[in-house]
């Protein structure tokens, strides 16, 4: 009879990081799997973007990005499908919305609840850069790309040539840097270093979209992005003049944030 392994599969691994991210393209998506699964979820009050990602054959599933208010839908759709959450992934700790992580862990048991390490957030499992996080016969790799916050990561699917870019970079748009800890300079090198070196066909999608739009790729931001188009000094005064309104929910859900979206 088949031994139970002593030790469990792992399922986070770590990239040796002595490949550039062009090389690691040509290495990781050498195989475009048909069995990929990708669900748009979104949240009507906070424009947050949620993503169902999965292996259509192992049935195994990561969530990223979900919303407290929303993490009783996002459950139920994955119980219909019949898929098995492995993780519930944040991109950051957001400043706008309470995760829906921690309540994801209660209503899918088994559950496990990710951030990056820089967030200084709870969870069950933090992420650095050159993590990968598996599913099936899929993997993301988590880039750390701060600026936003310092926790930032965006995370990289090569197979399926697609990148979750968090508030990174928003379709002809990028995340503010004007709260936590905000830095444009930080942003502007992130991006570029670790984003728009990515393959131009590679699509993006981002933690959110005020404007309708769904998600957008790499080469049309590099052309088209009103903000990170621009030379850095540029860049910095854009970002230093927003004058944007704070999120209405930001002194409630960054605490609640820091332990996973559980008070
Ligand atoms: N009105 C919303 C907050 C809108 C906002 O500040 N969005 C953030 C991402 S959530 S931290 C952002 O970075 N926006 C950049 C931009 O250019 O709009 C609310 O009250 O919640
Ligand atoms: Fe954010």
């Amino acid at each position: 009879m088949l031994q139970k392994p002593l030790v469990p599969i792992l399922r986070i691994a770590r990239l040796l990081l002595t490949t550039s991210i062009k090389q690691q393209a040509r290495l990781m998506s050498s195989t475009r799997k048909d069995n990929f699964f990708l669900r748009q979820l979104f949240d009507t009050e906070n424009s947050t973007y949620t993503y169902l990602l999965a292996d259509k054959s192992s049935r195994e599933a990561v969530l990223i990005d979900p919303v407290l208010e929303f993490a009783e839908r996002d459950a139920k759709l994955i119980t219909e499908l019949g898929l098995k959450l492995l993780f519930a992934m944040n991109t950051h700790m957001h400043a706008d919305h309470v995760t829906g992580t921690g309540k994801l862990k209660s209503l899918l048991p088994g559950t496990k609840s990710v951030i990056g390490k820089n967030s200084g957030a709870q969870a069950d499992v933090h992420l650095v850069e050159g993590d990968l996080v598996k599913f099936g016969d899929f993997e993301l790799l988590a880039a750390a790309t701060p600026g936003h916050t310092n926790g930032c990561l965006t995370y990289i699917c090569h197979k399926q040539e697609m990148a979750f870019t968090g508030d990174a970079v928003l379709i002809r748009g990028c995340g503010r840097t004007d709260f936590q800890e905000g830095s444009a300079e930080t942003l502007y090198h992130s991006v570029h270093s670790k984003i728009f070196t990515l393959p131009d066909n590679y699509t993006l999608y981002p933690a959110h979209d005020y404007r309708g739009q769904t998600a957008t790729s790499v080469g049309e931001e590099k052309k088209f992005n009103p903000r990170l188009t621009k030379p850095l000094k540029e860049f910095v005064h854009i970002m230093n003049t927003l004058n944007l309104p704070y999120p209405q929910k930001i002194d409630m859900a960054i605490p609640a944030n820091k332990v996973c979206g559980l008070y």
